[in-house]
This record gives C-alpha cells, sequence and structure tokens, in this order.
C-alpha cells in the first residue's frame, strides 16, 4: 500500500502543501528505500475534472498493487461570513455538490428530490468524510472549523445566490469547486476521503480586492504537517 494522495485544483496550491511537508518531515532513513507517505498533485479546477483525473490515479495505483491508503482533497475556498474567516482552515464533515439538481420558480430542488431512482445518483449529492480520518486531521489541527463544504461549479458572486445558500445549508462553513467529484472518486475506489481547506475569500458579491490568497496559501502550508 502506497502513502495518502493529496489533490489540489492548481499548482500553486500542491505547492503550498509540498512546502509545509518539507518543512515538517521526520528525518528520511539514512538507507533511502521509504516509499513517500504523502504523494500531493494538481489535478485541475472543477468537480468533474478533479474527479475524473483522481479516479484514474486511484485506478492506476491499484492496477500497479500498490493503491493509495486515503484521499484528501485540499486547496483554497471561499468562507461564508460569520462562520468561518479569512485566513482560517477548514475540515469538511461533508461534501456536498450544491448545485446539483433543478432550478423552480419555487427555488432550487436538490437532484434527491427530482424522482430518480435512487441507484443512479450514488451515494447522493453528500458524501461523508471517513471518521477516522477526518479525527486524525482534526487532533491534528485543533483549530480547524469542522462543517459542510459545498462543491459548487460556478463562484458563487451575488449577494443573493449567497443567501439562498447560507439558508439551504445552515451547517456549510465554505465553498470550492472539487471536493464532491474527488470524494466521489474516492468512495467508487472504496478508499477513505477527506477535504481540507483554508479560506481564500469572503463567499459574496464578487470582490476580487477581498481575495486574500497569500494568507491562505501560507495557512495551507501550515495545514499541510496535519498529512503525514
Ligand atoms: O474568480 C476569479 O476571478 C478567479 C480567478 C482566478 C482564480 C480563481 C480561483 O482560483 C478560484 C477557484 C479555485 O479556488 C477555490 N476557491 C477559492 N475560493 C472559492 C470560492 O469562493 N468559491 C468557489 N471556489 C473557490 C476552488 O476550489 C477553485 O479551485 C478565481
Amino acid at each position: 500500500m502506497t502513502g495518502l494522495l493529496v489533490v489540489t485544483a492548481v499548482p500553486a496550491e500542491a505547492e503550498a502543501i509540498r512546502a509545509g511537508l518539507t518543512a515538517s518531515a521526520a528525518p528520511a532513513p539514512p538507507d533511502g528505500t521509504a516509499p513517500p507517505d504523502v504523494t500531493v498533485l494538481a489535478v485541475g479546477v472543477g468537480p468533474a475534472v478533479a474527479g475524473a483525473a483522481t479516479a484514474r490515479l486511484l485506478a492506476l495505483a491499484e492496477a500497479a498493487g500498490r493503491p493509495y491508503r486515503a484521499v484528501v482533497s485540499a486547496g483554497i475556498a471561499g468562507g461564508f461570513v460569520g462562520r468561518v474567516t479569512v485566513g482560517g482552515t477548514v475540515l469538511a464533515e461533508r461534501s456536498v455538490a450544491a448545485d446539483l439538481g433543478a432550478e423552480s420558480p419555487g427555488g432550487f430542488i436538490p437532484v434527491e428530490g427530482l424522482g430518480m431512482p435512487p441507484e443512479l445518483l450514488g451515494g447522493g449529492r453528500t458524501v461523508l468524510a471517513d471518521p477516522g480520518l477526518l479525527a486524525r486531521l482534526h487532533a491534528a489541527l485543533p483549530g480547524a472549523t469542522v462543517g459542510t463544504v459545498l462543491t459548487v461549479s460556478t463562484v458563487t458572486g451575488t449577494a443573493a445566490s449567497t443567501a439562498a445558500l447560507a439558508e439551504r445549508h445552515p451547517d456549510a462553513v465554505a465553498e470550492a469547486m472539487e471536493g464532491y467529484g474527488v470524494a466521489v472518486a474516492a468512495a467508487q475506489a472504496g478508499v477513505p476521503f477527506a477535504e481540507l481547506r483554508t479560506v481564500s475569500n469572503p463567499i459574496g458579491p464578487r470582490d476580487r480586492s477581498a481575495w486574500r490568497m497569500r494568507e491562505a496559501f501560507a495557512a495551507l502550508t501550515a495545514a499541510a504537517a496535519a498529512l503525514h
């Protein structure tokens, strides 16, 4: 069995995590035979590309007889104001495909409410984090906010959509664009899953000047020690 697979959307996130892993690594055994315990790869933005790439990585590792022991979707995220602070760290109890469903004049209908046969929905639009993996990450990151992390295909950018999303998901602390896709790939491969995010921006009316990328990448580097 190989180690942990950490997938990010973009290379800058992967580099921030690798920097934290290097800074916190135990000394390597002198014979140089130990396999890497954590592999960090940037797989792309959005649930489809991240999910497909993760599924391929898991399948290739399994076919080679070296399956990963767990997968973590990691990177930056938007945070719900009042629920998490910009620069803060978030661990997902569940990753939820927030926009998987249908609009209607009466509001958003989640995919589970559309009358489709349950076997076509997989686990629905919610994937729970592996409890053991989540507990281990939380023990290493006691300051992290634990809650629902939404997966969206469109970054939320108006007051109205922010309010609607916050009302539909009172337990959601953050939104990002990959977690649910990675979670489905992990679930189908039978591999434990968790999602780790650091908050780069408040969710709300689009305002790039409010994004704090440097803070969020620094928080990712600091959080990476928990992944050993
Ligand atoms: O909105 C933009 O103009 C923009 C331009 C360049 C890059 C980005 C991103 O990298 C954001 C998407 C990326 O980061 C995660 N993320 C960060 N904040 C949010 C958010 O408020 N809502 C959804 N996703 C967010 C996401 O996982 C992507 O990988 C944006």
